[in-house]
């Protein structure tokens, strides 16, 4: 299985640091949630762990350090749902999706069967197969969303990361796009989602990284990174915690009046 692990890695932008010394190290077969508030460094870190913003400190994918891996080697071991990306080709969906296979051919080469199958395959997991004949620039918020996914499903790389994959998602396809980011690690995939949604993250990972102003300052099981009193530090929210049928629940109530403003 896969492994991926950053030791005390930095980025700075615009001369601020906005990931502080952030150090974790991650392996196949789990779904691990990266929340914390706007600006926190959430986006970064992980185009960090890609290797696609300069970064300090090192990066290991399978024990190799990023810098030593070719972009392609790493399109082929990491597939990545990159934030609120916008489309501007009139492809249609399916050659959109198709395009999630490009780190795997050969310059000029033709996409053979198990190409084919790999893209059906996403867009059957991703819920696009009835876009499948649409233009992609014309489609809802929430199909592009889901059509992007299915691009990154379709790599069909040991390791995924998406970045905000909910964003535009009805409750439904929300609950569809946990379920299949679940069944990757199951399957022994490395998933990294970068979460708003706490309960979500709360349901669904087995591991959740808290970033505060660029700083990792919780890692560990929901149940335990997930409190009261880290939601106040973090996000300055008071919420509701409970479990329905035994599925933790949390609800951010109200900003903690605490925080002074
Ligand atoms: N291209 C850039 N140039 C300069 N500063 C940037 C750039 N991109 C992001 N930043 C800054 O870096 C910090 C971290 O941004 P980042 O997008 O990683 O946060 P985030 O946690 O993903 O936020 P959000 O939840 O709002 O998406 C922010 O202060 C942001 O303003």
């Amino acid at each position: 299985m896969v492994a991926l692990s950053a030791d005390r890695l930095s980025v700075r932008r615009a001369r601020r640091v906005v990931v502080d010394d952030v150090s974790f190290a991650a392996e196949g077969g789990a779904l691990i949630g990266i929340v914390g508030p706007n600006g926190a460094g959430k986006s970064t870190l992980v185009q960090a762990l890609l290797g696609l913003v300069p970064a300090t400190g090192a990066i290991l994918l399978d024990g190799v350090p990023l810098a030593e891996r070719s972009r392609r080697e790493i399109a082929q071991t990491v597939a990545y749902l990159p934030q609120g990306q916008s489309l501007h080709w009139p492809l249609s969906v399916e050659r959109l999706v198709a395009l999630g296979r490009l780190p795997h051919l050969a310059p000029l080469s033709r996409i053979s069967r198990d190409d084919h199958a790999a893209i059906a395959r996403a867009m059957v997991a991703a819920d696009v197969t009835t876009l499948a004949a649409r233009v992609a620039t014309e489609i809802s918020g929430g199909e592009r969303a889901r059509v992007l996914l299915a691009r990154a499903l379709a790599v069909e790389a040991p390791a995924l990361i998406v970045d905000e994959p909910l964003a535009s998602l009805d409750p439904a396809h929300q609950i569809a796009v946990m379920d299949i980011l679940r069944a990757q690690a199951a399957r022994g995939v490395l998933v990294i989602a970068v979460l708003h949604d706490l309960g979500l993250a709360a349901r669904y990972c087995d591991r959740i990284l808290v970033l505060d102003a660029g700083r990792l300052v919780a890692d560990g099981a929901p149940s335990a990174v997930l409190t009261p009193a880290r939601l106040r530090e973090t996000y300055g929210v008071r919420a509701w915690f409970g479990s329905i049928e035994g599925v933790p629940v949390v609800v951010p109530l109200t900003r903690d009046s605490a925080q002074g403003d």
